[in-house]
């Protein structure tokens, strides 16, 4: 399978761009609306990162890089590590996603010819609580003997570009997607007799849905919406992935490494009584805590070896969202740098997983978010158990190619600390025809789920891009 990167200056420049960044503090107070940082973004290429009004928004690229194949993530990384060791950086924030930042959005499949792609903006606001900030990159050649110099204080009014008004996407037809849903319950029927038959434990099993809108569909309805009816959620917009994720692949902070895994999924009814009676089934539900076992099991295995300590919770909570409840487990551990284990200071609770410190790139540092989200990447939660042989029955039974849809999505600093999350509840803008969307949902199959039920399942998860989509007022 080959492997191919490119990175794309906006600007023709010489081969080695240099970025000079610039962080500032942002006089205007952002308010606590949800949305508020979502209002910044223009109509083109809006980048997205965004839960609860905190977050990044992006615009503007000054590099790209674009990779396909089994070394989409390493050959990414390797150019964001040279971009940003060369960076000459002045950073007056020094916060989690100020200095130099690059948004991502990976391909789940290896063998997949969809491109990922990493953009490193020419514009980023942030807010996190009372701190909101500014960063302006843009690039320099690197040439012998010349300090690039610094660009102005920026401001909002500068960096700000015309802002048009969000429009609406207007009616929307909905249409099936790769497979029929006769067909996909008809292989989601075949994998539960691989299970039993014992050739796997698990496997996550999904489907798409063709959108067509009467207008062209403008990003930024969807996040707006996204963002304000799913405020638990990330919602996110990389390169036409846009969504709003209730997982958290890794976050990477300072040493500090987080996932929330989910796997273990019911329908909300709306009604409060119903909804808790739901939980108390959703969380007693051996089909779901089995489910979720093996999902928690994947991201535990995949950080041991990155951690001195893992803290990885016995039992799930039950995550509230509107469409759905979640079983959910937030695995939290303290990564190793080579050769010089980080001061514990997390307690493990349930399970301790301490490992030899890896050799990372050679550098003796810790990985960075981006490494972490590879090496987690595809977790029990989108593929299944034994990882390779349920990857195997996806690119058997599916029949459709994923692209980008459960696949890491998120963004990584210039210290390599950044947030990841899974593509789920989301859907691809079609890049040729502005009017046309692919929407997609997945669930986890075990040995005993009821093909219906998963169609059922999936319907649940394509509300939040459904609603996205339509004109109705938020609820
Ligand atoms: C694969 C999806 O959801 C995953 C995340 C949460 C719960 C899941 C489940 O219960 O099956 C899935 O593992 C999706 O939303 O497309």
């Amino acid at each position: 399978m080959s492997t191919q990167s490119s990175v794309t200056d906006v600007a023709p420049e010489p081969l080695s761009p240099q970025l000079v960044v610039r962080t500032t503090l942002l006089g205007t107070v952002l308010d606590d609306d949800p949305a508020a940082l979502l209002a910044l973004l223009p109509r083109t290429a809006p980048l997205a990162w965004v839960r609860r009004g905190d977050g990044l928004v992006a615009w503007g690229e000054v590099a790209r890089v674009e990779t396909t194949g089994p070394g989409r993530f390493a050959d990414a990384e390797a150019v964001w590590a040279s971009l940003r060791s060369r960076a000459v950086v002045r950073d007056d924030v020094k916060v989690p996603g100020t200095g130099p930042v690059a948004f991502g959005s990976f391909a789940f499949d290896d063998g997949s010819d969809q491109r990922s792609v990493l953009v490193v903006p020419r514009v980023v606001v942030g807010r996190r609580g009372s701190t909101a900030w500014i960063t302006t990159i843009t690039t320099t050649q690197t040439s012998a003997g010349s300090a690039p110099t610094l660009a102005p204080v920026p401001t909002l009014a500068h960096v700000l570009d015309d802002v048009d008004p969000v429009t609406s996407p207007g009616a929307v037809t909905y249409s099936r997607g790769a497979v029929a849903d006769d067909d996909w319950t008809a292989s989601v029927e075949e994998a539960v007799r691989r299970i039993r038959d014992g050739r796997l434990d698990k496997v996550v099993m999904a489907r798409d849905v063709e959108a067509r809108t009467e207008h062209p569909i403008d990003p930024r309805w969807l996040l707006t919406r996204l963002a304000t009816a799913y405020t638990g959620c990330w919602t996110f917009s990389i390169d036409g992935m846009v969504g709003a994720t209730p997982e958290l692949l890794v976050r990477s902070e300072k040493g500090l490494v987080t996932s929330r895994v989910l796997a273990g999924t019911i329908r909300r009814t709306g009604g409060e009584e119903a909804d808790l009676a739901r939980a108390a089934k959703l969380a007693h539900s051996s089909k779901d805590l089995e489910e979720h076992e093996y999902a928690v099991a994947s991201v535990a295995e995949a950080l041991a070896p990155y951690c001195q300590s893992l803290n990885v919770p016995e039992t799930p909570f039950v995550l509230h969202l509107p469409n759905v409840l979640h079983l959910a487990s937030d695995v939290t551990g303290v990564l190793c740098t080579s050769g010089t284990p980080v001061a514990g200071n997390l307690t493990s609770t349930t399970s301790t997983a301490s490992a030899a410190a890896p050799v990372v790139g050679g550098h003796g540092v810790a990985p960075s978010s981006l490494s972490l989200a590879a090496a987690l990447h595809p977790t029990a939660a989108v593929c299944g158990t034994p990882t390779a042989v349920a990857n195997d029955l996806i690119r058997e039974l599916e029949g459709m190619d994923r692209a980008r849809y459960a696949g890491p999505v998120g963004w990584v600093g210039g210290d390599g600390d950044g947030e990841w999350g899974i593509a789920l509840r989301s859907a691809s803008l079609d890049p040729e025809d502005d009017r046309a969307a692919r929407l997609f949902a997945g669930c986890g199959v075990v040995a005993a789920s009821d093909p219906a039920s998963e169609l059922a399942e999936t319907e649940a998860k394509l509300e939040p891009m459904r609603l996205a989509l339509s004109t109705t007022p938020l609820p």
